[in-house]
Formats: C-alpha cells, structure tokens, sequence
C-alpha cells in the first residue's frame, strides 16, 4: 500500500504525516510531497521512527516521483485562513494548487483514491473532479472531500456536554464543510438527548469550530493537530477499505445522487473500489431539516465556483 501526501511541509502535512508513519499496516511506504525544500528533510526525520513503513520526501514542482504507483493521495497542499477570512477567502490561491497537483495525480496516479483536505473543500472538490473529467479519468468513487474533522469535533463536544467518552460515540455530520453547510446529525446520535437549546448552540459550535481554532491562533493557521488526526483516521479507513476489510464506514464529501446538490457529505460504506455504497441519511429532526434545506442554495454556489473554474 502506498499512501502519498501532497502539502506533506505544513502543518497538517506533518502531523498527518507522523500518524501515517506510526499506525500504517507494516509494509506499507509513505510518499511525502511539497514544493517547500525541507520535505525530504521530514521524510529523513520520520524514517528514524521504527515501524516497517518506508518513507520517502520529494520537493519542487514536479509531485510526479512521489506519486508514481500511489493507491491513496491526500491532498493538503495550499494556505489556511487567518482570523477575518472566511474558507472561501483561501478559493483565488487554493483552487490553481489543487488543479494542478489534480492534474499531476491524473497522469502518474490515475487509479488512486484521492482525499482533498485544501479549504474550501465544498469548492476543491468540485474543482478536482472537473479536471479529473477533462483529463479522462474521473472515477466519482475515488474522489472524496476530507470532513472527518466535523465528526471528530462534534464527538468530542457531545462527550463534553454528556460526560461521555469521546470514543464511544459516532456523530454523523452531513452537507459540506462550511458554515451553514457543515449539519451534524444530534438526533440520531445512540442513547443521548438534548434540549432545543443544547442543539442549537451545539450545532452553532460545531460550524464555527474551525473559526474557534483560527482565533485562538491569532494569526498562526487554522488546526493542523486535529485536522492531522482526522486526515490519518480517514486515510487510514480507505487503506483498510482498499485491503478488504468489511464495514468500513466514513462520513465524506463526495459525488452524490444529485438529490440535493451535486456533491454531499454523507455516511460511506468504503470498499476495495473506494466508494461503494452512500448509506441513506435516516430520519432527521425537524431542525435538521430545515437546516439541510437552508444550506443547499451557499452548497450549491460553492460547487458552481468550482465547476466554473475549469471549464471557464
Ligand atoms: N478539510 C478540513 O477539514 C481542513 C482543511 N484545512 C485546509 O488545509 C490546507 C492546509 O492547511 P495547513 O497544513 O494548516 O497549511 P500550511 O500552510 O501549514 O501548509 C500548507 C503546505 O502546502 C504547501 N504548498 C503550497 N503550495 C503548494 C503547491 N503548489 N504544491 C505543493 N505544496 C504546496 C506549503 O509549502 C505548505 O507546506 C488549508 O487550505 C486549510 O484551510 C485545514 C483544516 C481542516
Ligand atoms: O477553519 C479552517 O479554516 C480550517 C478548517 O477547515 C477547519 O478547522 O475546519
């Protein structure tokens, strides 16, 4: 199995980067990418680490050697917001880089699965998935959008306000991953329930997390930590998903059935194929779905931006 990072300097790069190292099965190699020239550095640094994954470091323009033969590439390469940004600030610098690490990944690594991790993800995958098409090899079942920080986020606020542990809860979040359109699912999460009040604010908390952590920062970045562990459990789903195993699930954003907007995060069953059966979403409260259905005119706004981007 071969898993390569693009954006693998930065700081969601790195962390992800260690994960991977320490928890990807024995056998496995790790194939890290950037343009910034410490990059063979941090595979160096990694390759001191004693697992059976090899890792190697690429820099430069040409992601291609890093590429070549990959069966999983995730993508972080681009800027993270600064407080007052907005994710669709980061779009004008972010969308070229992800085209054209996307064109890069279509001609050395066609098969692979790509996860797309650069904000604005509603609008990134888009982009992704338009030139994949031009380039002739769209497959819509290995194209996801990384928002498995939103589950991890609302796991852990539920377990706070609950007393719960973290881990023994799964909370589904659907939509994009943006504002409005990040909808966790509290009404269906097992043997918990809230007031009106604790889900709106709960909800209100959850979209705004990543804003929580750009303030904090105060001009640092956006989260690198969390994000990096929500990358690895992803990646990490697909490896084991690419290996065989059954009952691989993850909430991604990902080509939908077109119902409600072209793409939509929703819960997966992952396969040897990468996408192999988008789960229903089950019964939503009244709250949830008048928030799903107000969030699908900003979702589909995203999406157009995208498309517009590559065919324009
Ligand atoms: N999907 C999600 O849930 C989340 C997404 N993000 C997004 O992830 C992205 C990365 O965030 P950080 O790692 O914090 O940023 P960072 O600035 O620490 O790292 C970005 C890396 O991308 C590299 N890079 C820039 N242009 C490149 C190119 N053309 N080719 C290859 N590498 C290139 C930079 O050299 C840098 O090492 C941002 O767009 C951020 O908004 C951040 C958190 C959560
Ligand atoms: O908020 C940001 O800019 C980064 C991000 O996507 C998140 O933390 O969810």
């Amino acid at each position: 199995m071969k898993v390569a990072v693009l954006g693998a300097a930065g700081g969601i790069g790195q962390a992800l980067a260690l994960l991977l190292k320490t928890q990807l099965p024995s056998g496995s190699e790790l194939s890290l990418y950037d343009i910034a020239p410490v990059t063979p550095g941090v595979a160096v640094d990694l390759s001191h680490i004693p697992t059976a994954v090899v890792t190697k470091g690429f820099c430069g323009e040409d992601a291609s050697p890093a590429l070549e033969g990959a069966d999983i590439v995730l993508i972080s390469a681009g800027v993270a917001r600064k407080p007052g940004m907005d994710r669709s600030d980061l779009f004008n610098v972010n969308a070229g880089i992800v085209r054209n690490l996307v064109n890069q990944v279509a001609k050395t690594a066609p098969e692979a699965l790509i996860g797309i991790i650069t904000n604005p993800v509603n609008t990134t995958v888009a982009i992704a998935a338009e030139a994949l098409k031009k380039a002739g090899v769209y497959h819509p079942a290995k194209l996801f959008g990384v928002t498995t920080l939103d589950i991890i986020r609302s796991n852990t606020f539920v377990a706070e306000l609950k007393g719960l542990e973290p881990d023994s809860l799964e909370v589904p979040v659907i939509g994009g991953h943006s504002g409005v359109t990040i909808l966790p699912l509290l009404s269906q999460v097992k043997g918990v329930s809230f007031s009106e009040q604790e889900v709106t604010e709960l909800t209100r908390r959850i979209q705004n997390a990543g804003t929580e952590v750009v303030e904090a920062k105060a001009g640092g970045g956006s989260a690198t930590l969390s994000m990096g562990q929500a990358a690895a459990r992803f990646g990490l789903s697909l490896v084991r998903a690419l290996q065989g195993e059954a009952n691989v699930i993850e909430c991604a954003y990902v080509e939908s059935d077109g119902n409600l907007s072209r793409f939509f995060a929703q819960p997966l069953l992952l396969g040897r194929n990468g996408l192999e059966q988008r789960l229903p979403l089950g019964t939503l409260s009244e709250f949830e779905q008048q928030s799903l259905h107000n969030m699908l005119s900003v979702l589909k706004q995203d999406i157009e931006l995208g498309v517009n981007f590559i065919n324009q």
